[in-house]
């Protein structure tokens, strides 16, 4: 069964276009990226697909049931995470989750899920107002898993944690996805993206311009990674090997070193080996992957958000400034 699957989904607001017949399909168990500048249309996909905005066109169908005509059957299956929530800052964790359970009508343990998302038991008996703001999200994590969804949408989870805190929700998701639980993480920050994500879409002004995983999109952008050898006697020889590999270009050798760009992800192992066969002595390997940075500008041409500020595509590095 496919977890998610939209068909020709748009929605137009006047003018605007939010999404354009957007085709998307995650699988079950998936922990799928959806990756776009600030305006490029994630959260108006989440809505649709939640059932809180119509679509102007299109269809979406959430484990199986259609997004529209049977959203009460996706309803108690869904664990989401809205963008920007806050806690209620007097009322205890616990009772954070028990309210949480009152309305999905479950009886979960609020201390089982305040362990799954690594809160102590007294921690739940803290108001949470007193929390840090990577524990309020680990909460509203917590508050999404009640009822032990099969779909966990996150929209925009990390934004305004430190890196201490991103780690810790990038933890969750993996023991999630673990549990087998489906899990659609929407961010504008790549590396977050990258470090728990199976695939991602990369979405821009509506349109979805790339799924696949990381290493297969900067594959396909021919980006690839650089290498760089160190060999023990000159590396002339070594060029004329390594140019005839499938997957590597722009060789150049310099004294003992030899550097090359691979197309192929797989192409470093065979350059190594390649090498090593024909008796070569390495002594170094530097590898630089091409930086997811200059990947999602290929991708959206820069485009810094519609309703975007300067800032609106950024790293990890950036976003901890
Ligand atoms: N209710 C609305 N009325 C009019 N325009 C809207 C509405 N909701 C969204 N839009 C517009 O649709 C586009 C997509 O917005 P959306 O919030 O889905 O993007 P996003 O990728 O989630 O951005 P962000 O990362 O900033 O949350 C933007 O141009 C936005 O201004």
């Amino acid at each position: 069964m496919t977890a998610i699957e939209t068909s020709g989904l748009t929605k137009e607001y006047g003018e605007i276009t939010a999404v354009d017949d957007l085709d998307l399909t995650v699988a079950d168990g998936e922990v799928f990226g959806f990756l776009g500048p600030n305006g490029a249309g994630k959260s108006t996909t989440i809505d649709m697909l939640l059932d809180l905005t119509r679509p102007t066109a299109g269809s979406a169908t959430v484990l199986g049931y259609d997004a529209q005509d049977e959203s009460d059957d996706i309803s108690p299956r869904v664990g989401v995470l809205p963008e920007g929530f806050d806690v209620y800052p007097r009322l205890s964790g616990r009772r954070h989750l028990e309210f949480a359970g009152k309305t999905k009508g479950t009886d979960d343990d609020p201390d089982e899920i305040l362990a799954r998302v690594g809160l102590s038991a007294e921690d739940g008996d803290r108001p949470a107002g007193d929390y840090s703001k990577g524990m309020r999200q680990r909460l509203a994590t917590g508050m999404a898993l009640v009822g032990d969804p099969d779909l966990l949408i996150m929209d925009e989870p990390s934004t305004g944690l430190d890196p201490h805190g991103i780690r810790e929700m990038q933890d969750l998701v993996r023991g999630e996805a673990e549990r087998g639980t489906t899990v659609f993480f929407s961010s504008h920050i790549l590396e977050h993206v990258e470090a728990v994500c199976d695939r991602v879409g990369v979405l821009n002004e509506g349109e979805l311009v790339a799924v696949d995983t990381i290493d297969g999109l900067r594959a396909e952008l021919g980006g690839g990674a650089t290498m760089a050898l160190t060999l023990a006697d000159p590396a002339e020889w070594a060029r004329d090997l390594v140019t005839s590999l499938e997957g590597v270009a722009d060789t150049t050798a310099s004294g003992r070193t030899l550097e090359l760009s691979v197309v192929d992800p797989a192409a470093k192992a065979t350059v190594v080996t390649a090498l090593a066969d024909a008796g070569a002595t390495i002594r170094d390997v530097r590898i630089e992957e091409v930086s997811l940075e200059s990947l999602f500008t290929a991708l959206t041409n820069g485009d810094e958000g519609r309703s975007g500020t300067a800032d609106a595509v950024t790293t990890e590095t950036e976003a901890a400034r």
